[in-house]
């Protein structure tokens, strides 16, 4: 196609300071609260699955325009719309009309990923923000961790990611939390490929369902993915999956399913080799920030306020 490149010196006349700004705000609410990082880098994943990287998860549902934020993956889950504000209201003052939120979004996932001990790497910008939202594609396109291991797959693919980009960003799991509506199946057992060949550990198993009951309430509890430092972006996720104790039935399948040759090789590489990891999680990140709508480098725009196209 004909996508104008993304390119590191995009605003270097047009707003020199605008990494600076993006990481001095990341810092302050990381350190306030490291789930903020998780926040800010699974909404940067769930804006690039959905018509791209476009900002088009920060818009807000009004009278003319359904959003993304009430679709199934995204609602009572998604966080970090306040932080995207508040750094969008640095930049309109240092640099009015000029950066995009999509881009900020995806700077504000590199700093995230860096202030809580994870990987550097250099992010092209020049993203702009679209005017529409599809809260189709956002139930169609965002992977849940009850779906086998080759839809997700497929998932991936169909967003031009490869299964060495899935397994690396999944990685990402090594921060954050999932509510127990997500693993609820995981660990009652309704997964007969997962938990028969990896029953989880009898001591983790009572923990887990002390956290999220059977039935009823407790939906909303949450659990972190990496229970050994869940506030640390580290290789440790993929050694939880070695043990059979992913939480998420998603994740334990990248290892466990018998479909998941390949990425149980990935699994074990990454949790052998941080330096690896690291790389790959570089990249693949480079990758998911690339994927492009098209239409939005036409019709898209810099919004003034990321949750409202411009009137
Ligand atoms: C491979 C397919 C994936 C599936 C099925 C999946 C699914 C999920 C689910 C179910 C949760 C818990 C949400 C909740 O309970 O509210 C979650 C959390 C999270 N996901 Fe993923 N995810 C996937 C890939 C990714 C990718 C590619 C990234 C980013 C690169 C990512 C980043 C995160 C983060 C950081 C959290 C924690 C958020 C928090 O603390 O609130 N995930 N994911
Ligand atoms: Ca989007
Ligand atoms: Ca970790």
């Amino acid at each position: 196609s004909t996508d104008p490149p993304l390119t590191l010196d995009y605003y270097r006349s047009t707003c020199p300071t605008v990494f600076e700004i993006v990481k001095k705000e990341m810092e302050c609410q990381v350190l306030s609260d490291p789930r903020n990082a998780a926040f800010i880098v699974r909404l940067h994943f769930h804006d690039c699955f959905v018509q791209g990287c476009d900002g088009s998860i920060l818009l807000d549902d009004t009278i003319s325009l359904q959003g993304e934020k009430k679709a199934l993956a995204n609602v009572n889950s998604l966080q970090g719309y306040g932080i995207i504000d508040r750094i969008k209201n640095k930049l309109e003052s240092e640099c009015p009309g000029i950066v995009s939120c999509a881009d900020i979004l995806t700077i504000a996932a590199r700093d995230a990923v860096i202030l809580v001990g994870g990987p550097d790497w250099d992010v092209p910008v020049g993203r702009k923000d679209s005017t529409t939202a599809s809260y189709d594609l956002a139930s169609e396109n965002l992977p849940s961790a009850n779906e086998d291991l080759l839809s997700i797959i497929s998932k991936f693919l169909y967003q031009g990611l490869s299964v060495t980009d899935m397994v690396a960003l999944a990685g990402a799991h090594t921060i954050g939390m999932a509510r127990c509506e997500n693993f609820r199946a995981r660990i009652y057992g309704d997964f007969e490929a997962t938990s028969g060949t990896n029953p989880l550990s009898e001591s983790y198993l009572s923990n887990l369902k002390s956290i999220c009951p059977a039935t009823g309430s407790g939906d909303n509890n949450i659990t972190a993915m990496d229970y050994v430092t869940p506030n640390l972006f580290d290789n440790s996720f993929y050694h939880v999956l070695l043990r059979g104790e992913g939480l998420l039935n998603s994740d334990q399948e990248m290892y466990s399913s018998i479909f998941g040759i390949e990425t149980k090789k990935l699994v074990q590489r990454y949790a052998e080799d941080p330096v690896a990891f690291f790389n790959q999680f570089s990249d693949s990140m480079v990758k998911m920030g690339n994927i492009a709508n098209s239409d939005s480098f036409v019709t898209g725009e810099v919004r003034k306020n990321c949750r409202f196209v411009n009137t």
